[in-house]
């Protein structure tokens, strides 16, 4: 899934709204860094009053001057404990504003929403949004709090440093300067690979659930192969999410290793080189103490919590803030809620060559019978001027397997949103292949396929609201018919569920209305009318019909064929009847080396093969009466391929 490549740890989007912050805050920053000061000075006693202790007290045996330097260290002791309640007690007044802040600006911004957009409120998302403002919260406090503490120790640290001698710094210095650099160097990538990872399992765990909830229908129609096939690039995502941190940690903790233990080793290394030069023994373990009990605390502290608190935090309020610009979904789309978080991953298998039973937000009101004779609307793609054709197809090629003859071979198709395009051919030709293509059931070997702008394969995660396939075999499953007609709709309202029924003449199974249907005791055609019910109950943009007319007697034939012939959609109807092109209606004639697209006058006129099939399979009278109405040249749409 394409999102918006946030970059993570990059910190422009996230600045402004931080100084604004800041600014507003000046009075509570400015006690917080009171108080931190105080922290400072108690650093810098905790070395300089050892030198002391042991450079002008014990070790020049004025144990009294000693005994005083150490009561100065109690005394830097009880400051830091002042320091430390003072801070706490400031950072309330820093951290609370931030998160009733961010609560006001995202219940504003779900409230607009509401108000604004014209998919259903999702309620649900100030209270989750109200638990992110939390994580936000307490994640902001442990990044200030440790953040302000790394540099007020190292004030104080390197103060008392070059009070005890200037030749300490370096070796403090440059390690810790060369520590911090690093690390911040692995911010941007490690927090995009945390992202990754994030993503990664998101998408596992809810292919896997839904996955769980499909399994009596895999097992059904034997998908579980394709299922698999599905979960494999998922998982192997997920695992080369997961290496790559572990790389970045890698890189991680070295950068603690330069800026903590560093200075440490280059402090005992130089010893013999320090006494020798001057440096007196108080000295050295004074700058040893700095070293141990100051700033390596401090910066295990500071790495450790910005990435972890920090990376959550950059997540987190990316996220928030995002939620107020709208920026959380791929561009061009609606953003996500979770069930279509869900539905993205929900096995291809169980999604389209049978329909799926999750209703999610993208799906619109259904249509109204009077709504269903006015130009289509897509219901969730944004409508774009000039429309986008609602399907293309540029230089296709696809084989079942590697070393398999390809079906569809170079194949370049554009359709018209609205059209109805007939698609015929002998046998194997490769129609249901293409219905396939289009689906996102299939992908290409080569080539691209989009839906309303949108690939095939991002285009299936939208579910219904991108199209919906009736396959040769429809599916339909041991529960009321109702429940079956509404498994792509469930809040079809009655009257339109009563019309589909009266529609598709399947009154006789409605009879009652609490009991399940047999499968295997319906007849293939009422298996298919109620495959075809259900797909013409949904508001979807692109209805694929596979053979829609097999098995039905001419009565139902004829029916099926006047109403979708009338349905607003863009209609693909693969068939071996020809049900009856209307004048100017293209048809698209798959014969394997040599596809061609015209209108039923032309095809008849140029292809041998196109007379073959109008003679051999299709309704005589039809194919001659259309054959005069039909007056548009070949190839007619212009956008599409003769081949
Ligand atoms: N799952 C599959 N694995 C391997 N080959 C397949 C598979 N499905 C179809 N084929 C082969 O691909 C070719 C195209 O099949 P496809 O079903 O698309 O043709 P079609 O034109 O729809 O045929 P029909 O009109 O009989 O339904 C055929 O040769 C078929 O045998």
């Amino acid at each position: 899934m394409t999102r918006p490549r946030y970059t993570d740890g990059a910190p422009s989007p996230l600045l402004r709204p931080a100084l604004a912050f800041a600014r507003r805050r000046k009075g509570q920053l400015g006690a917080l860094a009171a108080w931190s000061l105080l922290e400072s000075v108690r650093t810098f006693l905790t070395g300089y009053a050892v030198a002391r202790a042991l450079d002008d007290g014990f070790l020049s045996g004025d144990v009294r001057t000693g005994l005083l330097w150490l009561l100065a260290l109690v005394a830097a002791a009880l400051a830091g404990g002042l320091a430390d309640a003072g801070v706490f007690r400031t950072l309330g007044g820093v951290i609370e504003p931030l998160r009733d802040s961010l609560v006001r600006r995202v219940v504003r911004a779900t409230l607009t929403r509401a108000v604004t957009s014209p998919t259903p409120a999702d309620t649900a998302r100030v209270s989750r949004l109200t638990a992110q403002t939390e994580i936000a919260r307490d994640a902001a406090g442990g990044v200030l709090l440790t953040v302000r503490s790394f540099l007020f120790t190292s004030l104080g640290a390197l103060t008392g440093l070059a009070a005890l001698s200037p030749r300490l710094l370096p070796f403090v210095l440059i390690p810790l300067a060369a520590g911090l650099t690093l690390f911040a160097a692995t911010l941007r990538p490690m927090a995009a690979r945390q992202r990754d990872l994030l993503d990664a399992d998101e998408h596992l765990a809810a292919f896997a659930g839904e996955t769980d909830r499909a399994a009596r229908d895999i097992s059904a129609t034997g998908a579980a192969p394709l299922v698999a096939a599905e979960a494999a690039p998922l998982i192997t995502a997920e695992a080369t999410a997961a290496f790559a941190l572990a790389r970045w940690s890698a890189v991680r903790v070295t950068a603690l290793g330069l800026a903590a233990h560093l200075p440490v080793a280059a402090l005992l290394l130089a010893t013999p080189t320090l006494l020798s030069s001057g440096l007196t023994p108080g000295e050295l373990l004074a700058a040893l103490t700095y070293v141990t009990t100051a700033l390596l605390p401090a910066v295990n502290a500071l790495l450790t919590a910005l990435g972890t608190a920090g990376s959550r935090l950059v997540v987190v309020l990316h996220r928030l803030l995002g939620e107020e610009t709208g920026e959380t979904g791929p561009p061009g789309v609606p953003a996500p809620s979770l069930p279509e978080a869900v539905h993205t991953a929900m096995p291809t298998a169980v999604r389209t060559a049978m329909p799926t039973a999750r209703h999610t937000a993208r799906h619109t009101a259904i249509a109204t019978p009077t709504q269903l004779h006015a130009k289509p609307s897509p219901p969730a793609l944004r409508p774009t001027r000039p429309p986008l054709p609602a399907a293309t197809l540029h230089d296709v090629t696809f084989a079942y397997g590697p070393d398999a003859a390809p079906v569809l071979d170079h194949l370049d198709l554009t359709v018209e949103p609205g059209e109805h395009l007939l698609v015929v051919g002998p046998s194997g030709a490769g129609k249901s292949t293409l219905l396939a293509l289009l689906a996102g059931t299939a992908h290409p070997r080569h080539g691209q396929i989009h839906l309303a702008g949108h690939t095939a394969r991002y285009a299936r995660t939208l579910g219904t609201a991108a199209r919906v396939l009736v396959p040769q075999e429809p599916y339909v499953f041991e529960a009321p018919l109702r429940d079956n007609l509404t498994y792509l709709t469930p809040d079809a309202p009655a009257p339109r569920i009563t019309e589909a029924i009266d529609t598709f003449a399947l009154a006789s199974l409605a009879s009652d209305s609490a009991r399940p249907l047999r499968p295997d005791h319906l007849t293939p055609s009422e298996r298919r009318r109620i495959a075809l019910a259900r797909a013409w109950l949904t508001p979807t943009p692109l209805l694929l019909l596979d053979e829609p007319t097999a098995h039905l007697d001419a009565g139902a034939r004829a029916a099926t064929e006047l109403v979708f012939a009338s349905h607003p959609a863009t209609v693909i109807t693969v068939s071996h009847h020809f049900p009856a092109p209307g004048p100017g209606q293209r048809v698209l004639l798959l014969d394997g080396a040599t596809p061609y697209l015209g209108t039923h006058a032309a095809l008849l006129r140029e292809s041998a093969l196109y007379r073959e099939l109008a003679a051999g399979l299709g309704e005589p009278s039809a194919v001659g009466s259309r054959s005069t109405a039909s007056t548009s040249s070949w190839a007619g749409g212009g956008h599409a391929q003769e081949r």
